[in-house]
């Protein structure tokens, strides 16, 4: 690798590293990606740029990480991937204290004095002005840097530095918010160490993703995430890089062909040779998400943006106006100095950052400006059923052999269970725990296949085996169920979920469980209703008569009923084209392509990674009340940025008109001006709390 070596550490202490990082330095504008690149690397949890100085400065949790592999991360970042980011540079406490001091130079010394100070302490705010106009932009910067200097010019010192305190101190709230929300936002998405099936020595185990080595043969189905990059050796699967390449439409892998680490089997099964373990490919995929996610500008920010460097135009506009008219430098300062374009642009992401923040305290990780703005604007919710609506975590009643002589249930739950670990479907969940609840031996089998939203398919001694739906195995399997549908309806009418085994065809027992429905699940529909929600669907992938009796049990408008992963799709595409903006909240693995149907995805706590990643937010507590508090609280977020906006207009356009008028000084100006920016700034923080 060419840019091995180049970064070297300058200084340690226990979880603290600052490194050398020269290129920052030449690629200034790279740095706001390169921070978020760092802020994705497992373990770290604060990142401060100087990249005037080349220096960066890492914090990270020793548990996680160490000096070594953070060095080795550090130079597998490929750069050229690098994509332009405003730069922002980073102010520390210790700037605001120098502009105090400047400022108090200003207020008690002589003139004489005061000016060296000032002028040391503006250069760089004149400078970046500069920059901006020799990229031929008419950003704010111009504006801050054009009144700076007129009023260094007129030898106004105290204005000039009363104006540079309060820029720096706005930029300063700002930045502290979004790195605090960048670097709690950034931890909640790492991924967590999951178990992967893996076969070795002619078995297949469960082992933790952490102790994945190279050669490793992994066995990944519906819902698995890809923990290291490899080669496909067996089967044909369709994989969702979505987190990679950020296309949600998955692309079809058989043997052969390569998969990345990061990216999910969202349908068949394989098998993977692991072929590049840890290596920094495998993380690539995540940092790529996470920065994406951290610097993803939402249409609202966008629209400010616009507005905001719109504004500097008019206010340039009006200046020269009222000189033309009037002659007098102190009106043109005046007017230079309610720039508000600043509070306009600042004041939005740092509400939606705050929001997120205050929405990741409390349980609900949001993912970007653009997940809150389509949360905001929603009129219909449809609820998946089974983890859902109902607890995750199901409970087997009753184990039925069809077998002659009975005494074969035990079996058959040990057989089921050993089965369907290698599922992470709430109906498997439910089998191995009642198999572990009874210490039943694990059974030998074959291979696990896992046909989505039907079952599995295995071997048991030679023979082939089916788990799964009456569907699944009646329309795929042509088995017979006629014999025993006396002992099948008896457990339908109490309300159980039954799943179905059969053994080479021939139907030998059935398991039922019982799925309850969320203590919270009624409250939360009838408060989504208070929000304004008048739609609210059900759509499961379930029985016509079970979805019937909840959507009533729960006063749900509409229910779909037996619906298959793609006629989700097309149910919630239609509702859409129907004028529907749909949130979808949901689980399961084939749940992935509808959540990202929706306008918005919203994935439950306990949800695959699949479904998690496809998601705009997530639970990250296993209660529906976050989906409450989800809308409530982007509801709040737009309200918050919406008044920011026209406050921020009405307040400035007054101080333009009576600075226009010659009814401020430029001192005057700039304080009233900052220090409405500050006020907006202030209520968007607030929003944190
Ligand atoms: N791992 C599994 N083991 C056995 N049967 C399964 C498994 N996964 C799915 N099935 C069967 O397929 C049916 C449909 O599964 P799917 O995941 O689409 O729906 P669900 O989770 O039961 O309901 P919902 O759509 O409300 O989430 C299940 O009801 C079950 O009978
Ligand atoms: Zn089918």
């Amino acid at each position: 690798m060419m840019t091995q070596y180049c970064i070297k550490p300058v200084h340690s202490l226990p979880g603290r590293l600052r490194v050398r990082i020269i290129r920052l330095r030449e690629q200034q504008e790279h740095a706001g990606w390169l921070k978020n690149q760092l802020l994705a690397f497992t373990g770290v949890k604060t990142v401060r740029l100087r990249p005037a100085a080349a220096s960066a400065v890492l914090t990270y949790d020793r548990q996680k990480t160490d000096e070594q592999r953070l060095l080795e991360h550090l130079n597998s970042i490929d750069w050229s991937l690098a994509t332009e980011s405003e730069y922002e540079p980073e102010y520390c406490g210790g700037d605001n204290l120098l502009n105090l001091v400047g400022l108090a130079a200003t207020q008690f010394l002589p003139k004489r004095w005061a000016a060296l100070p000032a002028i040391a302490l503006i250069a760089p705010t004149i400078a970046e002005g500069v920059d901006s106009l020799r990229h031929r932009e008419l950003k704010v910067e111009v504006l801050d840097a054009l009144a700076l200097s007129l009023s260094i010019a007129r030898g106004d010192y105290r204005t000039a530095m009363l104006t540079q305190s309060l820029l720096t101190l706005g930029e300063y709230f700002e930045q502290e918010t979004s790195r605090h929300s960048d670097e709690l936002l950034s931890e909640l998405m790492q991924p967590q160490n999951h178990a992967v099936w893996v076969e070795r020595d002619g078995e297949s185990q469960e082992i933790n993703s952490e102790q994945l080595v190279n050669g490793d043969v992994m066995l990944l189905g519906p819902g698995d995430n890809i923990p290291a990059d490899g080669t496909v050796l067996r089967g044909v699967s369709l994989i969702n890089q979505a987190s990679m390449t950020g296309e949600s439409v998955p692309v079809r892998r058989e043997a052969g062909a390569w998969v990345f680490a990061g990216t999910q089997v969202q349908d068949g099964n394989i098998a993977v040779r692991a072929e590049q373990v840890g290596d920094e490919s495998s993380t690539a995929s995540i940092r790529r998400f996470i920065t994406e996610s951290l610097s993803q500008r939402s249409e609202t920010q966008q629209v400010t943006q616009k507005m905001a460097d719109r504004r500097v135009a008019i206010t340039l506009a009006a200046g020269a106006g009222v000189f033309a008219l009037t002659r007098d430098w102190n009106r043109l300062a005046s007017v230079f100095l309610v720039d508000y374009s600043c509070a306009l642009k600042l004041s939005t992401p740092i509400a939606f950052k705050s929001v997120m923040y205050k929405a990741a305290t409390s349980g609900l990780l949001l993912k970007g400006g653009r997940a809150i703005e389509q949360l905001a604007g929603i009129d219909t919710v449809v609820f998946d059923k089974t983890g859902t609506l109902t607890y995750g975590d199901m409970l087997v009643t009753d184990v039925v052999s069809f077998e002659p002589k009975k005494t074969w249930a035990k079996r058959l739950l040990a057989i089921a269970a050993s089965v369907e670990e290698h599922s992470n479907h709430p109906l498997a969940r439910a089998v191995v725990s009642a198999a572990q609840q009874h210490e039943l031996p694990h059974i030998n089998h074959g291979e696990v296949e896992y046909v989505i939203a039907h079952g599995l398919i295995s071997e048991l001694d030679g023979n082939r085996m089916v788990i799964g739906s009456r569907h699944f195995l009646r329309e795929h399997y042509h088995i017979d169920f006629a014999p025993f549908s006396e002992q099948i309806e008896e457990l339908e009418e109490q309300g159980r979920h039954l799943l179905f085994i059969s053994l080479n065809e021939q139907l030998v027992g059935m398991i039922g469980l019982q799925d309850n429905v969320r203590d919270e699940a009624a409250q939360v529909i009838h408060q989504l209703r208070e929000l304004g929600i008048n739609n609210v669907i059900l759509l499961t992938g379930d029985k016509q008569h079970k979805a019937e009796q909840m959507a009533k049990e729960l006063d749900i408008d509409r229910f779909f009923a037996e619906a298959s992963p793609e006629s989700k799709v097309s149910i919630v595409q239609g509702l859409q084209e129907q004028g529907c903006r749909v949130m979808f909240v949901g689980d399961g693995v084939n749940d992935a392509p509808v959540l990202t149907q929706a306008d918005v995805g919203l994935a439950m706590n306990q949800s695959t990674e699949l479904a998690q990643q496809a998601a705009d937010a997530v639970l990250l507590q296993d209660s529906l009340h976050g989906v409450v508090v989800a809308r409530e609280l982007a509801v709040e977020a737009m309200a918050l940025v919406n008044s920011n906006i026209k406050l921020t207009e009405w307040i400035n356009s007054g101080i333009m008109l009576a600075a226009a008028m010659g009814r401020l000084s430029p001192t005057l100006s700039a304080l009233l001006h900052n220090g409405t920016t500050i006020g907006v700034l202030l209520r968007s923080l607030a929003a944190r709390k």
